[in-house]
């Protein structure tokens, strides 16, 4: 599902209002409806609505909100700041509208909010939605602070007051901290990012009935992973198909002391359907991995403690996955130096293998293309340099997949795929349970997996993270996310497959 600008917003509101046709202020009673439906589903009438607004459309939809839920019987209270701002027509409508029964609060500095919000209340902000211009100041600032100290449920209208939709918001600026975002028809940018989604609590988007004739034209490069698609990407196992139907996956890495990283690849490569998979590990993993993953073969490098050479001949495999407690050892580096000298089968490369390639210039240039590289933002701040923002970070995202014709999967609560091509793909799965060690090493293998088994880097990318979160999330209900370990992710993984297929 593609993410639209706030001025691609506009332009699909505009294009709806004109070949739908629709008057704007349907449309707004459209957007209004759909909130109401949502709360009234949450929410019994015993709970006090509190609803704030602007002067712009964000504000008209909390009017409309307020009378809607007033005539099904709930107990709305408005509150508008009076900063003598012009008034946008659908919010003066929506003002003549409401019953005289609501009460309405004008609020010209704070003293004229005597106002004491109990913690069984919902307060919504309808200050500004996606018309908002610049870092917001004097009484909206004032409002927020005291909103956001509030101990009642806060819910933003479309987006949180303050909060740029798809540009960073200076920091230190005044933003409504909503617990949940209700957004209309498409998430926003901003919500997917580390630093203005810490904002946005749970978002939900709901659907407005924005015009199909735009929405499928639009250019995006941003988009979300949706179950829709995820389920067109997966291939049926066919009847008549043998081991060698589902591709031979090398995984390379393992270390003295990090041994585990391996092992839990190697279950997620098998998980993930791989025909056959071959571990090459030190010395001293033989063991381990043969007890463990009995259903892995295993090779030794010679050295006992880290791995210091590849075989010469990978054509064998249709993916090599490397670097899982890989180690940064100089002759592991040499290795890896050697290596991409050699016509290679599609590579999967994550932790120590992009230690390395951050460490080494040369190495980077000789990245082989449409290797799919998982950095978290820490590793790929090594390969790329500091970055200023979440915003600046995609920038660098972007043009470091352009010069290495390669796939970035840059791991967080939204994973961000990043392509030659300049997409990015968000994935809306996985949870913070999934914030402890091991959980990369399955992402791992879960990609080499796939892409051993044919599938191309970006659908191995696109299923990958999303079948990672999801297991993530199927774990999470049975063990909570407090308790939930990287080995739970491959244990349900093939319920995530089956939920994934449905
Ligand atoms: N298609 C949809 O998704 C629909 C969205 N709807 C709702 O409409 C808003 C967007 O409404 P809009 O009127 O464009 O914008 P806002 O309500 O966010 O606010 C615009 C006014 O606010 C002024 N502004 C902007 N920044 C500030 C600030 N920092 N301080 C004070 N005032 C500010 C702005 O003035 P300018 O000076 O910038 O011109 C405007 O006056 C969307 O979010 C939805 O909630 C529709 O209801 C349905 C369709
Ligand atoms: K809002």
């Amino acid at each position: 599902m593609k993410i639209l600008t706030a001025a691609q917003t506009r332009e699909a509101d505009a294009f709806t209002i004109a070949h739908e046709p629709i008057s704007s202020l349907d449309l707004m009673e459209r957007a209004s409806s759909a909130l109401v439906q949502w709360l009234e589903q949450k929410y019994d009438p015993a709970v006090p609505f509190f609803i704030f607004c602007g002067t712009g459309n964000n504000g008209g939809d909390g009017l409309a909100v307020a009378r809607l839920l007033h005539n099904n019987g709930y107990d709305v209270q408005v509150f508008l700041p009076e900063t003598g701002q012009n008034l946008s027509p659908d919010f003066s409508q929506n003002l003549e509208r409401l019953p005289q029964a609501i009460s309405v609060t004008r609020i010209q500095d704070m003293e004229d909010l005597a106002l004491e919000i109990p913690a069984s209340g919902v307060v919504l902000d309808g200050f500004f939605g996606s018309g908002l211009s610049r870092p917001l100041t004097g009484l909206y600032a004032q409002l927020i602070e005291f909103l956001n100290q509030q101990q009642a449920t806060r819910i933003a209208i479309d987006l949180p007051s303050g909060l740029f939709a798809d540009a960073p918001t200076p920091p230190g600026s005044a933003i409504f901290q909503a617990d949940i975002t209700l957004t209309f028809e498409r998430p926003k940018l901003a919500f997917l990012l580390p630093a203005s989604g810490a904002y946005v609590g749970d978002w939900h988007v709901l659907p407005i009935g924005l015009h199909e004739g735009y929405l499928s034209q639009v250019e995006s490069p941003y988009q979300v992973l949706l179950p829709q698609a995820i389920k067109s990407l997966l291939r049926p196992r066919s009847k008549f198909s043998h081991k060698g139907t589902y591709g031979h996956a090398l995984l390379a890495g393992g270390s003295y002391g990090k041994m585990g990283a391996i092992t839990m690849s190697a279950q997620a490569a098998l998980r993930a359907g791989v025909g056959l998979l071959t571990v090459l590990v030190p010395e001293i993993g033989y063991g381990i991995l043969q007890t463990s993953v009995p259903e892995a073969m295993v090779v030794t490098d010679e050295q006992e403690q880290h791995l210091t050479r590849f075989p010469e001949d990978l054509t064998k495999y249709q993916c090599v996955g490397i670097g899982p407690g890989l180690g940064q050892a100089e002759d592991s580096r040499m290795a890896l130096e050697q290596l991409f000298r050699h016509k290679l089968p599609p590579l999967v490369l994550d932790a120590d293998a992009l230690n390395l390639l951050a460490a080494d210039r040369f190495l980077r240039q000789q990245l082989p293309p449409n290797s799919i590289l998982t950095p978290h933002p820490k590793e790929f701040e090594r390969l790329t340099g500091p970055a200023i923002d979440d915003f600046h970070r995609l920038q660098l995202l972007q043009s470091f997949c352009a010069e290495h014709s390669c796939y970035v999967i840059l791991k967080g609560a939204h994973s961000c795929i990043g392509t030659p091509s300049g997409e990015f793909f968000f994935n809306t799965t996985g949870n913070s349970g999934m914030a402890t060690g091991g959980s990369g090493d399955v992402l791992t293998g879960i990609l080499t997996g796939l892409r051993a088994q044919g599938y191309s880097p970006l659908e191995a990318c696109q299923l990958g993270v999303y079948l990672h979160g999801l297991a993530g999330d199927l774990a999470a209900e049975v063990e909570g996310e407090t308790s939930l370990i990287a080995s739970d992710l491959y244990k349900y993984l093939g319920a995530a497959f089956q939920k994934a297929a449905k």
